[in-house]
């Protein structure tokens, strides 16, 4: 069985997008230190409507200033041909293009349904291609959407089976609002296994009901070795109401870690990045790893002082 798994490491987009607006250097320096942890694959950012998420207001001030002696993969989410103008401008290593199963939600997020998305986001893909750059796709409420409930496993599967027609190396498939258990999630993710290559399916989870890892045990079952996680378990779509935020990167590395599967990445390293970036945001880092290593040196410190 093949023992690596990559984090597609999303705290500085999906993470930062519902957060308080952060200035660049901020920015820049949480992607510095995931990079120090060990971290190949950042999504650092988004090329939309800044007045809509003015949190990823400067990505294009952000990308010239990213270390360009490294391996690791910098990408950006676009949302119409602009923004993929914009990425191709800053020389993104990719861009990750995103719909959802949901036309209420789509209509929302991009301001269009999931069908026209689809076809937009051929356009956009077939442009990617033909210079050079990587297309990622999204499909986000693959388990339910916060307006329409409950999705179909076969929707889930025939969407995937076009973005990845349309191109996409990778599909990344979104429990946006956290409400899956494995069953589901085992039920939605054999569907699209039935049309895509597990190399070509990607998981993204939030913990809104504390599932996420569960849910990527039953991911990892079925032979998916990309993860998508925020670091200091950040996150959440500014259009999915009620969703908490993403499986924090620091749990699933603790779970790999003592699965024996190999990530490449450091955990003390990136728990100090989880804590780093949580005190620019006031507040504690919702990664449950953080709090145990926070508890257990408090514990080292009184122990000491016995
Ligand atoms: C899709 C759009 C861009 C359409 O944009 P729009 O506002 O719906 O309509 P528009 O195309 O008519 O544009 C309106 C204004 O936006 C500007 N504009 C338009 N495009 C750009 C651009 N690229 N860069 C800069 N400006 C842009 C455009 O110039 C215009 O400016 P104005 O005339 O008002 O001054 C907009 O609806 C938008 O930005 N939506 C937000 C999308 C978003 O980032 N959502 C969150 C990410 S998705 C997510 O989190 C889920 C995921 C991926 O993580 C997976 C999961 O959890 O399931």
């Amino acid at each position: 069985m093949n023992d690596h798994v990559t984090l597609m490491e999303v705290g500085p987009r999906d993470g930062l997008q519902g957060e308080k607006v952060l200035p660049v250097a901020t920015r820049l320096a949480l992607i510095k230190q995931l990079l120090a942890a060990g971290c190949r694959h950042i999504e650092v950012g988004s090329f939309v409507n800044p007045k809509r998420v003015p949190q990823m207001a400067d990505t294009a001030e952000l990308f010239p200033l990213l270390p360009s002696n490294t391996p690791a993969r910098f990408s950006a989410l676009a949302a119409n041909s602009r923004g993929l103008e914009q990425a191709l401008t800053a020389n993104a290593d990719a861009i990750a293009l995103f719909t959802a199963t949901s036309d209420t939600f789509c209509q929302r997020n991009i301001g269009m349904d999931s069908a026209q998305s689809v076809q937009q986001f051929r356009e956009l893909a077939a442009h990617a291609q033909t210079s050079g750059l990587p297309v990622r796709g999204y499909v986000s409420t693959t388990i339910a959407c916060p307006y329409e409930g409950k999705t179909a496993p076969a929707k889930v599967a025939k969407l995937a089976y076009e973005l990845h027609r349309a191109g996409c190396y990778e599909v990344s498939l979104g429990d946006t609002i956290g409400v899956g258990t494995p069953r589901q999630v085992k039920a939605m993710l054999q569907a699209v296994l039935s049309e895509l290559p597990a190399s070509a399916v990607a998981v993204h989870f939030h913990d809104t009901y504390g599932q996420a890892l569960a849910n990527v045990c039953c991911a990892l079952e079925l032979g998916i070795r990309t993860v998508d996680a925020s670091v200091a378990g950040l996150g959440g779509c500014p259009y999915a109401p009620g969703a908490s935020g993403n499986l924090a990167s620091e749990d699933l590395i603790y779970l790999l870690n003592g699965l024996g599967m190999n990530s490449g990445v450091d955990l003390p390293l990136l728990v100090a990045a989880g804590e780093f970036i949580s005190q620019q945001l006031d507040k504690p880092a919702c990664s449950k790893v953080n709090q145990a290593m926070r508890v257990s040196v408090k514990q080292t410190h009184s122990d000491a002082k016995l």
